[in-house]
């Protein structure tokens, strides 16, 4: 138990029949983050989401949240904790207030309350104006903030999102965070996203794990995943070389340790690194007083879909 993590995994198994679903998940995530779990499909995400937001018994292993234990304390629990589904759970013929008030009897507040948290998400997700039309009315994007702003009402301490920005135009997918990352940080509620959108968590996630096959098989910040699991291309086009000039290079290049794989052509070098600013300026340097003449050259710096597809396609080299 520590107060500085929300939420808290330890061996915890999922059987369905012989499908081992999850397998010995061990994580901890901090208060106030914001935790993405990718993996492809089957993984084990949703799986995961379903027994951290009570709706599913672990078979073997804990899980706690807030300290509290996810199977016997669930009625605490889940007075800590907002989930907003994939598909939206609101009712269109109602105006966004209707939608309110009843989450709010559902969450046992009282009038006042309801009144006072609804205002506030209203106007936080930009649908004050809004408010009184019948949700019917509204586009995909404002259900899915009403959605949002419906599971936030008895101010949990965790919110669970699954693929929360789904069908959303970018334009839309990035207010969304926006307006999710502010209340997480004023409110320091935690958020635990699972979404297909990678580069939206590279702006926006805390921590991110990589789930497959019901393991988690890594767990840092985007930047330390991308740095440790995908690599950088760096591309350099030169005046052509005699046969002296590539074995130099070619010699120099290979003595580098933080490069994964290179090719050398007599026009052209290619290098995979997962220090590619750092190698880049240093070939650049060692070519030049080479006398190399350089034509051009381009970094293309690691992305989270780097790492996806480098952990979770079939070669890693799609
Ligand atoms: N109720 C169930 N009965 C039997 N098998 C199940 C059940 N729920 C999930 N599974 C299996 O457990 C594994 C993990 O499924 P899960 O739905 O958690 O994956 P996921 O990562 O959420 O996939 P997706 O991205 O497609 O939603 C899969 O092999 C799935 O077929």
């Amino acid at each position: 138990m520590c107060a500085h993590y929300e939420i808290t995994l330890n061996d915890v198994s999922k059987i369905f029949g012989k499908k081992l679903a999850l397998d010995k998940v061990s994580l901890k995530i901090k208060k106030g983050s914001i935790f993405g779990l990718i993996g492809p499909n089957g993984a084990g995400k949703s799986t995961l989401t379903s027994l951290l937001a009570t709706l599913s018994l672990p078979d073997e292993g804990t899980v706690t949240i807030s300290d509290l234990d996810v199977v016997s304390q669930v009625k605490q629990v889940r007075k800590k904790i907002g989930i907003t589904f994939q598909e939206p759970s609101i009712f269109t013929t109602g105006t966004a207030w209707d939608n309110l008030f009843i989450a709010g009897k559902i969450y046992d507040m009282n009038i006042s309350k309801i009144k006072e948290q609804g205002e506030y998400l209203l106007k936080e997700f930009n649908l004050n104006q809004v408010s009184n039309d019948l949700v019917g009315t509204y586009s995909g994007g404002m259900k899915r903030k009403l959605d949002i702003a419906i599971s936030l009402l008895h101010k949990p301490e965790v919110l669970f999102l699954d693929e929360p920005t789904t069908g959303l135009d970018p334009e839309s997918r990035n207010t969304l965070w926006q307006i999710i990352s502010n209340i997480s940080h004023r409110e320091g509620t935690t958020i635990f996203v699972t979404t297909h959108y990678l580069e939206e968590l590279n702006n926006v996630a805390t921590d991110i794990a990589l789930i497959n096959n019901g393991k988690v098989l890594d767990v840092g910040t985007p930047k330390e995943l991308i740095n440790k699991l995908a690599a950088d291309h760096i591309e350099i086009h030169y005046s052509r070389l005699n046969s002296s000039m590539i074995q130099k290079i070619d010699e120099y290049v290979s003595n580098m340790i933080e490069v994964i794989n290179h090719k050398i052509k007599p026009t052209s070098l290619t290098i995979i690194s997962s220090k590619g600013q750092q190698i880049l300026s240093k070939l650049l340097k060692f070519l030049i007083r080479n006398e190399v003449e350089i034509e051009f050259s381009e970094l293309k710096q690691a992305t989270l879909n780097d790492v996806y597809l480098s952990n979770f396609t079939e070669k890693g080299d799609k």
